[in-house]
């Protein structure tokens, strides 16, 4: 677009501004029956906004009471629902309540309350449950939202998260990986199936997933692929953890794990799909680049690289700039970055031919495929 279409567009969208900042407009949209579908919806868009933290908690109540198990046999009445959670009588009419506002739980019939169409689905998603349940690190750090961007104010985020400003890694403990190897294991499985869906790894013959965590996308790619040879790179005491559920799974013959830096080491040769799941958003251009460098030395040219996070600007997935800019930022490292930006890395790494695969939930994961060239 040329200079003066953008130059007419600020102008337009100016006088939109200073007409939709004004009370009286406000009043007369709500009030004219043509516009007011439209003012109801800005005006509950921006309740959901100023409420949304307190959602939240009342969302991370029902999940740490599990509220939606004890509905998960049919509805209930306040009292047994009290009993099961441990709350007076009021407590609990007023989470079920909450809850039922937020379409978590359903008021029935003689005064019992059954699951609401959101909790049903968290019931069903063990892996979201878990999300839910790690956010008041996030919560609790975000409590001075201006002193964390103005960087006053070290997060706690960045100590469940130790790996984000160490530069000697491999040195971290058991019982320092275990917090966040827990919570990405269990959220992991969510991830696993758009990846799996939006790309075949059957065609493959060694993947290689770099910080894989403790395999649990790698278990779920042996499922589906049974030819498939894996191997996984995380620090030495997350790899402990990998090998353990591999030879649980009964994986162990076909799945290798290597603990490495992945920044600072050699990763393995041989793969001729290489994964980075949720790895790229953690890490700032010049690690970021870095690290898809280390993986293009170590792969064949036409090797292809599976790039899954979160990214901006993937039509969905509108919200994510502010959950994980301000997660990344609390942690310390890393930032989300849009499609544009990433494949802008990959090509300096050496790698092209991208292609952004569909995927049914791009608020959760986007999908981009790259080529060793
Ligand atoms: C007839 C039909 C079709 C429907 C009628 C009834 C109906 C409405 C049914 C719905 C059924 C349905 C399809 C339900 C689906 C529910 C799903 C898929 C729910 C998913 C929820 C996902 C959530 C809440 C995900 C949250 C993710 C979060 C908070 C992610 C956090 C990520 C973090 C912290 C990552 C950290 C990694 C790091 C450190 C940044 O690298
Ligand atoms: C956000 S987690 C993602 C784990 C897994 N891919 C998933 O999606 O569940 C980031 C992973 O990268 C690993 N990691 C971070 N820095 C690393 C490094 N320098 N070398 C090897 N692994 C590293 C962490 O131990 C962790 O397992």
């Amino acid at each position: 677009m040329t200079g003066f279409w953008e130059d007419w567009l600020d102008r337009l969208r100016a006088r939109r501004d200073r007409l939709i900042a004004n009370p009286k407009f406000q009043r007369w949209s709500l009030a004219n029956p043509l516009t007011r579908p439209i003012a109801r919806r800005r005006a509950r868009a921006a309740l959901d906004l100023t409420a949304g933290f307190v959602y939240s908690q009342a969302l991370f109540a029902c999940a740490r009471l599990k509220l939606f198990d004890a509905l998960s046999d049919g509805p209930l009445t306040v009292a047994e629902i009290a009993d099961r959670l441990a709350l007076t009588e009021d407590a609990a009419r007023r989470l079920l309540d909450a809850a039922a506002s937020l379409d978590l739980a359903e008021r029935r019939a003689r005064g019992r309350y059954g699951l609401g169409q959101i909790g049903a689905a968290f019931l069903g998603n063990r892996a979201a449950l878990a999300l839910v349940e790690h956010q008041p690190i996030l919560y609790n750090d975000l409590a001075d939202p201006v002193a964390l961007l103005r960087g006053e104010k070290r997060a706690a985020l960045a100590d469940y998260w130790p790996y984000s400003d160490l530069e000697q890694p491999k040195a971290l403990q058991a019982d320092q990986v275990a917090p966040y190897s827990a919570l990405m294991a269990a959220s992991q499985p969510m991830v696993a199936e758009e990846a799996l869906d939006a790309y075949d790894v059957s065609r493959r013959k060694r993947l290689m997933d770099v910080g894989g965590g403790e395999g649990v996308f790698l278990c779920a790619a042996a499922a589906r692929a049974p030819d498939l040879q894996l191997a996984l790179v995380d620090l030495p005491a997350v790899a402990d953890r990998a090998r353990a559920r591999f030879d649980a799974a009964g994986l162990t013959a076909r799945a290798e794990v290597f603990g490495r830096d992945f920044l600072r080491d050699e990763l393995p040769a041989g793969a001729d799909l290489v994964t980075l799941i949720r790895i790229v958003h953690d890490q700032d251009d010049e690690r970021a680049l870095q690290l898809l460098r280390n993986i293009r030395r170590a792969v064949e040219k036409g090797a292809t690289l599976l790039i899954v996070e979160a990214m901006s600007g993937v039509k969905g997935a509108e919200p994510l700039d502010a959950y994980y800019g301000f997660y990344t930022l609390a942690m310390g490292k890393g930032e989300p970055r849009r499609v544009g930006e990433i494949e802008a890395l990959l090509r300096e790494a050496g790698f092209g031919e991208f292609s952004l695969r569909p995927n049914a939930l791009p608020t959760l994961t986007s999908i981009l495929a790259a080529k060793a060239v």
